[in-house]
């Protein structure tokens, strides 16, 4: 038989087989136009994506189409369509320059334009989302993008004043010089306080003198350090006439226009990493290294031509906090880009589920859709959920963020540690489903999800381990609860102002009603929270009358602490998601977004053990949450297409497994 016409067949009979509503869905899911998808669904996929995108579609929609454009993005025709594919198939050299060739091709047509000379909240929104859409391609290219962009000239423009932003804003706008951003230490990552890098002042010259004193303190990890970066941030202890001053910022050059390394400074590579490849991280050795006085990044403190150290911020720690304050912007890019990748592995493995068969239940029947298997719906359609509702979050992160105040930094520094660490969480939990629910599939690199996973793992590590932040989070809730507690004043931050209200009740029976309702999910949630904080609150109190210090009550509550920061999390996400929610109005999206949040609340709460092993729900309610989310996932089915499609990512950037895979495979397209 001729090919052409085995395969129609083939496909065809995947049609054949399929219920009316299953014939919408796998109809759809092998026509390839989005607007002819949008037809087949009842509800409108391009509104939704604008509630999940929220800001800068159209922006987004030109660097996907720049992207498309350019060979230098790999388009590899695979079947029918063209994919433009990360470079699996290369040495992490190639990967690296390649990476760079991409930065150029972007740079030349205007895509970083304004991204650190613009100035207002409408500038800044627009620079993530292009963040976003070039994670979705590589993540390498948006991590090498973000380290110039987000560190080097967030550093600068946070820590510096205006002679920095003079000098070096313009050029690393344009890429005349590459930055980089030295914090970690081979012996100090996540405790950057204790790194060991000193400079001291030399007042008879003018100049600081940066040293590495012994091999942990030779820096490590440095994105773009390898390979082509300029010019570093380093972060050092500061030490003015034999005095520690505490952790600095200064501006060093590394190499030189021709890309050769700076006298009294060494350079190695980190090596081959699991992912992220295209990223040349390095590691450097300064041997006493001179700098001129202007190079320290002075917003918060400075040192005079003779040698005076001076800072209106008295207090060390609050010192310290303000030089950490340019990595929350680094929390919210990864945070969004976390659940942008969450969405590629979703669409590419509910595509895949609804055109691939497996198993007949009945004899003479036709094999049965992956997603019609209730246990295939269970493990996608929670997920695919959560996805939605921490997009909301995403965006609420990113619009506190871009509209900062001196009084919501606070606010930020929590919601952004939180949610860097449970999106990022929730991306490597979800790659990993989609990646299996592919079955073989999954496994070959050309079909992204079993990619990504390498790719993106260091998100749960790097600009604030996703342990160490949520611990960060406790505390913060901690001290916010003392606070009120000793002043005798009502709660007013993180959200927290449910604590002043009476402690809801939960029914002793669920209906199907009550669980749907949002004002008894946000009750449960709210009530798992404020216990939680009173449990932890006299826990370390405890322990601190039994003598122990307060650093060493809050590590011996590290259960505690990592309840409380979920439950604070999942709050805030189902808070915004709720916002979001009532902004739609009535009619079949408002319905199909009610069910998502029904399914993202009552999949936490059957998900966290502190539910029952807290008493907040008895054994029977958490049968009634467990049957609920069963139905839940068969009410859903339906829109499964519908809802990956309002991602709106372009077919180009998923991988052949979502469409056509037969075609795909097939002997003729293969030698063709
Ligand atoms: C690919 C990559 C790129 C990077 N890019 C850069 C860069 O450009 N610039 C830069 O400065 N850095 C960079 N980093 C470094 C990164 O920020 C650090 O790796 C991160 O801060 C963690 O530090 P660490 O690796 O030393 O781990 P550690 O801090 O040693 O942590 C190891 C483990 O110990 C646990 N732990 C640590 N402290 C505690 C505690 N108090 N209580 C309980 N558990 C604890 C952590 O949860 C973690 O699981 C990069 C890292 C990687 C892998």
């Amino acid at each position: 038989m001729d090919r052409a016409l085995e395969r129609t067949k083939i496909l065809s009979n995947h049609l054949v087989q399929s219920s009316s509503r299953q014939i919408l869905s796998t109809n759809a899911c092998l026509s390839y136009s989005p607007p002819e998808l949008a037809e087949a669904f009842n509800f409108d996929v391009k509104e939704m994506r604008q509630l999940l995108d929220g800001h800068n579609l159209q922006d987004r929609d030109w660097l996907f189409n720049l992207i498309m454009q350019s060979r230098l993005f790999n388009p590899t025709k695979r079947g029918g369509k063209v994919f433009v594919t990360p470079d699996y198939n290369q040495t992490k050299e190639m990967q690296r320059e390649i990476t760079m060739k991409r930065i150029d091709y972007l740079l030349e047509r205007g895509v970083f334009r304004g991204w650190l000379t613009e100035k207002g909240s409408q500038a800044e929104l627009k620079k993530i989302a292009l963040q976003e859409v070039t994670s979705i391609f590589d993540h390498s290219l948006s991590i090498k993008i973000g380290v110039h962009f987000f560190l080097w000239g967030g550093a600068i423009l946070f820590f510096g004043t205006k002679r920095h932003h003079d000098k070096w804003l313009r050029d690393t706008e344009n890429y005349v010089v590459k930055g980089c951003f030295a914090m970690t230490e081979l012996g100090h990552g996540s405790n950057v306080r204790g790194i060991e890098t000193v400079t001291r002042y030399d007042s008879n010259t003018g100049e600081f003198v940066i040293n590495t004193p012994c091999e942990s303190a030779q820096k490590y990890w440095i994105g773009g350090a390898a390979n082509h970066a300029t010019h570093t941030i380093v972060f050092s202890q500061l030490e003015i006439n034999g005095k520690n001053q505490g952790v600095h910022a200064f501006i060093c050059q590394i190499r030189d226009a021709d890309g050769n390394v700076c006298p009294n400074i060494r350079i190695a590579d980190c090596g081959h990493k699991i992912g992220l490849n295209g990223v040349d991280n390095g590691r450097i050795w300064f041997d006493n290294v001179r700098i001129p006085r202007e190079n320290l990044l002075n917003s918060v403190a400075d040192v005079s031509p003779d040698g005076q150290y001076l800072s209106s911020i008295k207090d060390p720690d609050q010192r310290f906090a303000a030089f950490l304050a340019p990595l929350t912007s680094g929390r919210v890019t990864i945070a969004s880009s976390a659940v942008y990748s969450a969405k590629v592995g979703l669409a590419i493995a509910i595509r895949y589920s609804l055109s691939r068969r497996a198993f007949s239940v009945k004899p003479n029947e036709p094999e049965v859709l992956l997603l019609d298997y209730p246990n295939h719906q269970r493990r996608l359609l929670p997920l695919l959920a959560k996805t939605y509702a921490m997009s909301s979050a995403a965006n609420y992160l990113k619009i506190i963020f871009v509209n900062r105040t001196p009084q919501s930094i606070k606010t930020i520094h929590v919601v952004s540690s939180a949610f860097k660490a449970i999106l990022s969480w929730h991306n490597m939990r979800t790659l990993q489903e989609c990646r299996e629910a592919c079955g073989g599939q999954g496994l070959k690199t050309e079909n992204h999800i079993g990619h990504f996973k390498g790719e993106f793992d260091v998100q749960s590590t790097f600009e604030g381990d996703n342990n160490v932040l949520m611990q960060q989070v406790s505390k913060a809730l901690h001290s916010e609860y003392i606070a009120a507690q000793r002043k005798n004043i009502p709660f007013q931050g993180f959200g927290l102002e449910h604590m002043n209200k009476p402690c809801p009740v939960i029914p002793s029976q669920l209906t199907s009603s009550t669980l749907r309702s949002s004002q008894f999910q946000m009750d449960a949630f709210c009530l798992r929270e404020r216990d939680l904080l009173s449990r932890f609150v006299a826990e370390v109190s405890q322990l601190q009358a039994k003598g122990e210090t307060k650093e060493i009550a809050f590590m011996q509550s590290y259960e505690l602490a990592e309840d409380l920061g979920r439950a604070f999390s999942d709050r805030t996400i189902l808070q915004i998601f709720i916002e979001a929610e009532a902004t739609v109005s009535t009619g079949s999206l408002k319905n199909v977004v009610g069910l998502l949040r029904s399914m993202y609340a009552l999949i936490c709460l059957e998900e966290d053990a502190a539910f029952l092993r807290y008493g907040y729900l008895s054994m029977d309610n958490a049968a009634a949450v467990r049957k609920e989310v069963m139905k839940l996932c068969s009410e859903l089915r339906p829109h499964a297409l519908a809802l990956v499609s309002s991602f709106g990512i372009p077919d180009a950037f998923l991988s052949p497994i979502a469409f056509d895979w037969i075609d795909a495979n097939s002997w003729s397209s293969e030698h063709q």
